[in-house]
């Protein structure tokens, strides 16, 4: 079952006997010399077969991988049982242990299709619903603020994953949006986030989204908090307040003890994980946004791909594929990160979502039966939008010291086709050349005749790019909403896969815990240099520094 240790599977020991013997004689430029057909047999395309067409072409052929490597790979998503523990996901099994949940973030977007038992999910389109209609009425403008004008701002206050998900869909799909409806987001419990967003509010106009999963977060409360006394300090009566705060959140009483209504509250359950809770209520402010529409093709696009992660034999399953070839890498090669690098403006918010996404699922050493792993667990999740990203960090990913695989998305065609698509064709001209050179490189000989005799040798050897840096590409036609729902679920359930292979449970976030209990605690110390105990010296000191300026 899962939970066994990785490393003790029979397809790892043997992955870890070919990489030992054969890794440095895994050429990429080599291995596409001798196979013509090297590109066709390590791409697969995805086409939908429900809901709205979306396709998406994977290329993994730039990677360090043989089709003995890719085979042995599968074979061991095979014997780890992800297909066992993938089906138990779908079931609406407790797969999550630790916190005895259900794992039901495809209930989300399943419009009736997969059989799903669970307590709640009979209500999930009942909460689409409200979310239709309720948007519906701000956007037309048939929801009045108290002094009966209509909403031009909305402010959503979450942190995690009831913020991260709705920023980076709403820029994502930016195209989609009603421009005449202003969309903050703040998260943070510095003030300084939530004074400079009311700064450009108007009381009568704004409608506050509390979205927070357990209701019980500091930084949401707080700033709730701080957003309810700034609009009570216009708008005098607190009767108003329904007009202009509504939360989202599984936690009823909570929000009925801060003053919102159970009619201004769209519901959500226990099994849909905070990181995994932007197709639910938490997409509020999505829907509010691009439109009701627009929502449910991103959650049918999101569909399709869990049809396809679901039906999929593990040869051209995406999500697998993209897994596996990520643990050949982590595991083996003992790569530390992986970039995702979008050549999309959009998509200027992907590697910042994933960073949750992945690094809070799986970021864990120890098993779901309680080992400690002997091996590496979830990557550091990083990246930027092309071409930003080149004219920054990307020296060292080609001739830096270190491993770092990478990604690479791009749509075939772009929304802002200006000058006739000019700015599209030299965004991708850069999107090809960027994994082409960090293939392939550029050897001394190349560097040799380009500069010509008399070059000095330094300076030869600075110019030559070793190459058999791997990567995958990643293309579509055009980022739509449900082109962006299936790529959102591709990445979550790869991030399942690799969460069953390592054997860990990838949706608990028991790690975040210990910092928040400091905090609770320094926080009654801060008065009083005499209250501060029970320190090391180090935060002792810094306290006492944050003291002596200390003004209220
Ligand atoms: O949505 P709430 O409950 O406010 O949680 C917000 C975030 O809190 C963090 O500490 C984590 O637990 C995240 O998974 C979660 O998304």
């Amino acid at each position: 079952m899962s939970g066994n240790l990785a490393s003790e599977y029979s397809a790892w020991k043997d992955l870890q006997s070919i990489y030992d013997a054969d890794h440095s004689k895994i050429v990429l430029k080599e291995l596409f010399a001798q196979d013509p057909q090297r590109f066709s047999k390590f791409s697969r395309e995805y086409a939908s077969t429900s809901g709205p067409d979306v396709t998406l072409l994977l290329d993994f052929s730039k990677n360090l991988i043989t089709e003995p490597i890719l085979n042995k790979l599968l074979a061991l998503v095979r014997e780890a049982k992800v297909e066992e523990y993938r089906d138990k996901m779908f079931a609406g099994e407790h797969i999550n242990t630790s916190e005895d949940r259900a794992v039901l973030h495809v209930a989300l977007r399943n419009f009736n299709d997969f059989n799903i038992s669970e307590a709640g999910v009979d209500e999930v389109s009942g909460v689409l619903n409200h979310i239709k209609e309720f948007s519906d009425a701000v956007r037309s403008g048939e929801w009045k603020g108290y002094t009966g004008k209509t909403i031009n701002t909305i402010v959503n206050i979450g942190i995690g994953g009831s913020d991260l998900g709705p920023v980076m869909v709403t820029e994502a799909l930016r195209a989609y949006a009603k421009r005449d409806l202003k969309a903050h987001f703040v998260s943070n419990i510095d003030g300084t986030h939530i004074a400079e967003t009311l700064r450009e509010c108007d009381p009568e106009r704004t409608l506050f989204i509390i979205a927070s999963k357990t209701f019980t977060t500091q930084e949401t409360i707080t700033n709730a908090e701080s957003a309810r006394s700034w609009f009570l300090a216009t708008a005098k009566d607190k009767s108003h307040v329904a007009k202009h705060f509504v939360a989202l959140s599984t936690n009823t009483k909570a929000v009925t003890a801060f003053g919102i209504s159970e009619s201004n509250m769209f519901q959500f359950w226990d099994w849909v994980g905070g990181r995994y809770s932007l197709w639910s209520a938490i997409g509020l402010s999505i829907a509010l946004v691009i439109g009701y529409e627009n929502f449910e093709a991103l959650l049918k696009g999101a569909h399709g791909m869990d049809k396809h992660f679901k039906e999929t034999p593990l040869e051209n399953n995406l999500p697998v594929l993209l897994a596996a070839i990520g643990i050949w890498y982590n595991d083996f090669y003992g790569a530390q990160t992986l970039a995702l690098l979008p050549y999309d403006q959009y998509l200027h918010k992907f590697a910042d979502y994933f960073q949750q996404g992945d690094m809070e699922s799986n970021g864990k050493f120890i098993t779901k039966n309680g080992h400690r792993v002997n091996y590496q667990t979830g990557p550091i999740i990083w990246g930027a939008s092309g071409t930003n990203g080149q004219h920054s960090f990307y020296q060292l990913v080609h001739q830096g010291t270190k491993l770092i695989p990478a990604d690479f998305i791009a749509p075939a065609t772009t929304h802002n086709p200006i000058e006739n698509s000019k700015h599209h064709r030299i965004l991708l001209s850069n999107f090809f050349a960027q994994p082409e050179a960090l293939a392939f490189g550029k050897t001394e000989e190349e560097v040799r005749k380009e500069l010509g005799a008399g070059a000095s040798e330094t300076l030869i050897k600075s110019k030559v790019f070793e190459g058999n840096r791997p990567s995958n590409s990643i293309m579509f036609p055009l980022l739509t909403p449900a082109t962006l729902g299936a790529l959102i679920a591709l990445y979550e359930h790869k991030i399942f896969v690799q969460g069953v292979v390592w054997g860990i449970n990838s949706f608990d976030q028991m790690g975040v815990e210990l910092g928040k209990v400091l905090a609770k605690n320094i926080l009654a110390q801060l008065g009083k240099p005499e209250d501060v105990k029970g320190h090391d010296s180090s935060t002792t000191g810094l306290i006492h520094y944050y003291q002596k300026f200390r003004k209220e």
